[in-house]
């Protein structure tokens, strides 16, 4: 178990600027996404992986993109011929309507349609530059949801043992449901938060996800750019709520695609959005397509690291359970106590993201089953190690003392905090322990 100095973890998107540093990028990212709708070669990138860091297959979800595999430089006032020079799926052209505004990637380009015959003639709005596979959308609702695209290529991609499974575009428990018939929960789901529907969903999609992402690309362009900041912070409450792990993403270093160095309103956007409370942060064109993939992920780590020295302890506004009563003294100890780590038996999981969610200013070491090993270190200030059923106190202690010396966490003269999950053998419990 490799533990990292900051808390708040860093998922890369694997794309061609970083296929070709793998090692280097895996040094400092605690998890790779594949996005699906722009990758034919899964396997290839699976395999570069090798299994050393969880891996998150995003499906693509219904959203047209361009099909060129060319770049296209575009200037303001120019004319363009969708079907001729920009290439998009059939079913796209039927849709479009004379005077509708079509808005490329995550709004980083508007054309006007200004007439529509057997072909779709539009005006560019501004200076641009069209990506091969760019998202292209249209002013009016798409059918949302899981696709059967989606459903087909899930089949195809479960051999891969994906530890998360993206769903773009969820709208309801119905789409989670139909991705879950094929992973029969082998995967957890980590539900895109990026349509107006999902919004008024949200509870339910929250409850039956493992995870959740504030995908502000799309969701900005859906709800108005106004309204991301508080859509942002009422997801990152429900995380807490309902206790599922939230991402924070796209456009997070958005000026380093071309630039060694970030914008300041880039750096007040990370740490405002730690302040409240995600637990990842995930790149997306930075590591894909960027310039500078590693000196993002450079960037982030230090950023992270900075900014969390600054987080508070958050101090629930009522403490809803004997559960969490514990995990809250455990909290409190910590801070009393200047213990090194907090070790939390909690084979199902759950209570170690209760702990996560109250920000600890140590590591949280989580003593968990093998089938979440992986996908728990999504968690904010979260170390997994497998365990067997722990059957005594005295056992759990023991195991406690050996993780914590061995992975360097704590020496001798060092204190511990260590609790476990209401549901095991070990009971309600809490350990304030001094290693002599
Ligand atoms: N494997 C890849 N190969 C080529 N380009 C990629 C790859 N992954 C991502 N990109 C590029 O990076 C851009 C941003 O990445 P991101 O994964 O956020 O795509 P997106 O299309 O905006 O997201 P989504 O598919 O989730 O809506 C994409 O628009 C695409 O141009
Ligand atoms: C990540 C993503 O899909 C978005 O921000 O739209």
């Amino acid at each position: 178990m490799e533990v990292r100095k900051r808390k708040t973890k860093i998922i890369a998107t694997l794309g061609p600027s970083s296929e070709n540093f793998i090692d280097e990028l895996l040094r400092n990212v605690d998890i790779i996404r594949i996005n699906l709708a722009h990758t034919s070669s899964i396997e290839k990138y699976v395999n570069m992986i090798e299994g050393r860091v969880p891996i998150l297959l995003d499906l693509p979800g219904s959203k047209f993109r361009i099909l060129n595999d060319n770049i296209i430089s575009v200037k303001k006032g120019q004319r363009l011929t969708f079907g001729n020079e920009i290439k998009v799926d059939d079913s796209f052209y039927s849709l479009v309507n004379d005077g509708d505004l079509l808005t490329i990637g995550d709004g980083d380009l508007k054309i006007m349609v200004n007439k529509v015959e057997d072909k779709i003639i539009g005006t560019a709005l501004e200076n641009g530059i069209i990506y091969p596979h760019r998202g292209i959308s249209l002013p009016k609702e798409m059918p949302y949801g899981v696709t059967d695209n989606d459903l087909r290529l899930l089949d195809s991609i479960m051999r891969f043992d994906p530890d998360f499974i993206g769903i773009s575009f969820v709208t309801s428990e119905l789409d989670i449901k139909k991705v879950k018939n094929v992973t029969n929960e082998k995967s957890w789901i980590v539900s895109k938060i990026e349509r107006k529907e999902s919004l008024n969903n949200l509870v339910n999609i929250a409850k039956l996800s493992d995870v959740l992402m504030i995908a502000r690309g799309d969701l900005g362009l859906e709800v108005g750019l106004e309204n991301i900041p508080f859509i942002q912070k009422y997801i990152i409450k429900l995380g807490k709520k309902t206790k599922k792990p939230v991402i924070l993403a796209t456009q997070v270093l958005e000026s380093m695609v071309n630039s060694p160095t970030p914008v300041r309103a880039e750096v007040i956007d990370i740490a405002n959005s730690i302040s409240q409370g995600v637990d990842a942060i995930m790149l997306s064109d930075e590591t894909a397509i960027g310039k500078h993939p590693l000196e993002a992920t450079q960037v982030l780590n230090k950023l992270i690291l900075g900014i969390e020295g600054n987080i508070k302890i958050k101090v629930p506004v009522k403490i809803g359970s004997l559960e969490d009563s514990i995990y809250f003294s455990a909290i409190m100890s910590l801070k009393l106590s200047k213990a090194k780590a907090l070790v939390i038996y909690s084979p199902s999981g759950n209570g170690a993201i209760r702990i996560s969610k109250l920000r600890p200013n140590v590591p949280i070491i989580a003593l968990v089953n093998k089938n979440i090993e992986r996908k728990l270190s999504i968690a904010f200030g979260i170390y997994t190690v497998k365990i067997d059923p722990i059957n005594s106190v005295d056992e759990l202690i023991k195991i406690s003392r050996i993780i914590s010396i061995d992975s360097g966490l704590a020496k001798k003269g060092d204190s511990l905090v260590i609790t476990a999950e209401n549901s095991t053998k070990i009971g309600k419990f809490i350990k304030i322990e001094d290693i002599r």
